[in-house]
């Protein structure tokens, strides 16, 4: 086995990379079904907002090859090659799939770009790639379902607030509260007993923890426009709630569930956040995302290590029997 070349599937929500890729963007999004031109208005004025597209796609990319080479740095005896899957436009986590195969690829490591696991987001990633694989034969892969406490990740987001508070006059910094939040989702995925938000919960704790922030509070962002209930608090009530009942006067928003600067970051945050922020007098921080970090970088490294020694080992038991 050794020398093999070890798949890398790097999966994420991918973006139009043109304002005219927008429509199949979000008909794709609807499961088929087009939007109606006034939602497909709104989304296009919004990326327009930031910018006419995001910049998303390009950091997506630079993500998975960033990881590709930590990990082929690491002299860790094996060779591994890195394919992009998207969950919304091309390439698709099925067109990556099947050009693993077609290179002849017969082990591979699988991670979302999205640090929590749900049954709405990673579990839909993993089964995709998984199906796929199975369709194919003869190519097994092996997928993390999350990441959320992974130490460098965590002391990413650490040396962030540093870096953030250190910028906040003295006298303000006990009227200071961090909004840790993640995408919304149906409010349904709960009675299933989903993981999701237990994880965004020990993503903020271990963050806290390790920046010695005075104080935090967890919120939800960016919900669907459908009459079922989203996870809440939304981050835009929760900070005016946060406000009335203990006035504070700066808020800081960590949108921990993302790992990229994009439209859910640049407008639902930097934009929508910042209108509430604006309206009560108070000030707006908001952390550098991730992005092609290093320290970032090398912990998604160090995720996919742990997994492929985890595999590794049940092999060994398993053929050892
Ligand atoms: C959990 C989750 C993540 C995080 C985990 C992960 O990354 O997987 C995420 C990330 C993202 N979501 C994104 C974009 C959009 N999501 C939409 C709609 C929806 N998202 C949902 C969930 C999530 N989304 C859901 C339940 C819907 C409702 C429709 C459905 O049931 O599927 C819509 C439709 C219009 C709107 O609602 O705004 C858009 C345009 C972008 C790209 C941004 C860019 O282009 O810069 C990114 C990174
Ligand atoms: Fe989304």
């Amino acid at each position: 086995m050794a020398n093999t070349t070890i798949g890398l599937l790097v999966m994420a929500y991918g973006t139009p990379r043109s304002p005219e890729e927008i429509e199949p963007y979000y008909t794709h999004i609807r499961r088929g079904h087009k939007p109606p031109p006034d939602l497909l208005e709104d989304l296009t004025s919004r990326y327009e907002m930031i910018g006419g597209v995001s910049p998303l796609a390009r950091i997506t990319e630079e993500q998975a090859y960033a990881v590709e080479k930590a990990l082929n740095a690491r002299n860790s005896g094996k060779t591994f090659k890195v394919y992009l899957g998207l969950k919304h436009t091309t390439p698709f986590i099925e067109d990556a799939v099947q050009q693993m195969h077609a290179d002849g690829i017969r082990e591979a490591i699988s991670i979302v770009l999205a640090p929590h696991y749900s049954t709405f987001s990673v579990k839909s990633y993993n089964k995709r790639a998984q199906d796929e694989a199975e369709k194919l034969g003869g190519l097994a892969i092996y997928s993390v379902d999350s990441w959320h406490t992974e130490p460098k990740f965590i002391s990413y987001w650490a040396s962030q607030l540093q870096k953030t508070f250190s910028t906040i006059p003295t006298d303000q910094k006990k009227k200071t509260i961090v909004i840790f939040s993640a995408h919304s989702l149906p409010e349904k995925i709960l009675r299933a007993g989903d993981p999701y938000p237990v994880q965004l919960e020990q993503t903020a704790e271990l963050i806290a923890e390790e920046s010695n922030i005075p104080h935090y509070a967890i919120g939800w962002q960016s919900a669907g426009n459908t009459p079922d209930p989203w996870i809440g608090p939304d981050v835009q009530d929760l900070t005016r709630e946060l406000y009335d009942k203990h006035g504070y006067t700066s808020f800081v928003y960590c949108p921990v569930g993302f790992v990229s600067d994009h439209l859910e970051v640049l407008y639902d945050n930097d934009y929508e956040c910042r209108v509430v922020t604006d309206e009560i007098g108070a000030t707006y921080y908001r952390p550098e995302m991730p992005n092609t970090e290093p320290t970032f970088i090398d912990g998604l490294a160090d995720v996919i290590e742990k997994r492929l020694s985890i595999e590794k080992g049940t092999n060994y038991e398993l053929s050892s029997l």
